[in-house]
């Protein structure tokens, strides 16, 4: 039974299911390990001990290398609107379908006992079981990004992690990284308002980022970015409440989300495009591929598709999240990426990282499997559950008709040539248009600019003075008062004076 179904029976405790090992025998007692005598030697026959301690080695896998800590549930997305015009993507196409899905939501940077109230971007996916495969969406809760280009990506999350030499948290490689790297402008300034603490899983936004293509059979396409808004309202913690519900209860977003879908208080989220069409595309003010800025909604409004909501706990943890695998390269007929670099290497990353993390066969587990997928020259392999397809041809014989559906990726307007260029976009002033904008709407919302002072101040002052200094001129490059500002609420509480500059700088650096 796949796991997008509701389980035929879910626990039936009145039942008194035989107890065995792992192959099947009945086991006595599972507490007596089978010895010479009262006090003799253990014996290398007893199978169910040997089964169960080795079995208990085995117990983990690899965690996520970034999204370790997160949570889970299952749900079901609704059409509200017709988006025909758009997309013949089988989901979307009949206002009322529903289809079923599967959320989690994570931390980034944390492992997975860390708290779920730390200052973080917050992972939003959603697989989606559609009669055409699996959809996935592998949303953060932020609608931009600290980098635009990929290679970046380990370098930036070694930064973020822990200090290799003394294993701790590093204010020091945080900021060093972020203000050597200013196209991060616009995610850090996200990141350290009080958007940044999340008041829970429930309450936070989900956001494309990347820009993707919906296609029409003809071979047209619009380009488009997918909002995820929450019908609860978007909620938040100040520093000091997430600090305090760290240490409190570093379960509570996990705890939260678990429990309000238990007492059948489900959440939901409106789900919105923003589209352009290709030749809007051509003269629109930002690039399109450039992760690092919005599409701004004045200027491309909002227009509502569906609704999804999640209403079922998993029953088992480990299988049903630990072992859900979402990728961007998770399409269906109807979408497809565009080129912004960081989405096309999104779409190697993640299935590479489950063949490490689940093994090769991932898409079986039943989390992950497709209503039905078919597959023959896909063989064996660690884990083949599935049956391995049979007696199946696992090559296109002749001596088994299989349908191929005519499926045809946009061709139109999208045509590359070029030499093959190894190039970042450098930082321009225009890196900073957009964080200035947004400094400009914490203004509107009382005490969001000094809370958004006095966290980055908190951080900052853990870093070394160099790396203080030149974060505080980024800072004013986004508005000229704020590197002053968040200059004078550091200095003060910094345990690394300034005037121990000249000779430390460049320590451990
Ligand atoms: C080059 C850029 C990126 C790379 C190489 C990358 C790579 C990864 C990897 C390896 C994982 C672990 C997946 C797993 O073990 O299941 C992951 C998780 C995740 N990433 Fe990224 N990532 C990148 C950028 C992004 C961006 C821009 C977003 C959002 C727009 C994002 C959203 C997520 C989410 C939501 C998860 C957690 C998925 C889950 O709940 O299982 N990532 N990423």
């Amino acid at each position: 039974m796949a796991a997008n179904e509701k389980p035929a029976g879910t626990l039936r405790y009145e039942e008194k299911p035989v107890y065995t090992t792992s192959n099947g025998c009945p086991v006595n007692d599972p507490e007596s390990s089978q010895r010479v005598g009262q006090n003799g030697p253990l014996l290398l026959q007893d199978f169910h001990l040997i089964d169960l301690l080795a079995h208990f080695d085995r117990e983990r896998i690899p965690e996520r290398v970034v999204h370790a800590k997160g949570a889970g549930a299952y749900g079901e997305f609704e059409v509200t609107h017709d988006i025909s015009d758009l997309t013949s993507l089988d989901m979307l196409n009949d206002v009322g379908k529903k289809t079923k899905c599967v959320a989690r939501f994570s931390t980034v940077g944390g492992e997975k006992g860390s708290p779920d109230s730390a200052r973080d971007p917050r992972g939003f996916s959603v697989k989606f079981y559609t009669e055409e495969g699996n959809w996935d969406w592998v949303f953060n809760n932020t609608p931009i990004f600290f980098l635009r280009d990929p290679s970046k990506f380990p370098i930036f999350i070694h930064t973020q992690k822990r200090n290799p030499q003394t294993n701790l948290k590093d204010a020091t490689m945080f900021w060093d990284y972020l203000s050597t790297h200013q196209e991060s402008a616009h995610q850090v300034m996200h990141l350290f308002s009080d958007r940044g603490t999340p008041y829970s899983y429930r309450h936070m936004n989900g956001y494309s980022g990347h820009t993707y293509k919906l296609t029409k059979p003809d071979g047209t396409f619009n380009y488009v970015q997918i909002h995820c808004k929450t019908d609860l309202g978007s909620k938040t913690f100040t520093n000091a409440e997430a600090g305090q519900m760290a240490a409190e209860n570093p379960d509570s977003h996990t705890q939260d989300l678990f429990n309000t879908i238990e007492d059948g208080d489900y959440p939901s989220w409106t789900c919105y495009l923003q589209v352009l069409s290709p030749e809007q595309a051509e003269s629109f003010r930002w690039n399109i591929f450039d992760l690092t800025k919005v599409w701004p909604q004045k200027e491309v409004p909002l227009r509502p598709f569906g609704k999804f909501i999640l209403n079922r706990n998993p029953e088992n943890y480990f299988a049903e999240i630990e072992q859900v695998a979402f990728s961007p390269s998770h399409m269906v007929p109807g979408v497809e990426p565009s080129a912004d670099p960081v989405l096309q290497s999104r779409l190697f990353s993640y299935p590479d990282t489950h063949r490490h993390r689940l093994g090769v066969n991932y898409q079986q587990i039943p989390v992950n499997q497709p209503l039905r997928a078919f597959n023959p020259y896909q063989r064996d392999g660690i884990m083949a559950v599935n049956g391995n397809y049979g007696a199946n041809p696992n090559y296109p014989s002749t001596y088994r008709n299989m349908t191929y559906k005519p499926v045809k990726p946009s061709q139109e307007h999208e045509k590359w040539a070029g030499a093959a260029v190894a190039q970042q976009l450098p930082v321009t002033e225009e890196d900073f248009v957009q964080p200035a904008m947004l400094w400009e709407v914490l203004g509107k919302q009382e005490g969001q600019q000094e809370n958004f002072v006095g966290n980055v101040a908190g951080h900052l002052s853990a870093a070394k003075p160099a790396v203080r200094q030149r974060t505080y001129e980024m800072f004013t490059k986004i508005n000229k008062d704020l590197g002053k500002r968040i200059e004078e609420a550091t200095e003060p509480i910094s345990p690394h004076p300034q005037s121990q500059a000249a000779g430390n700088a460049q320590a451990r650096l």
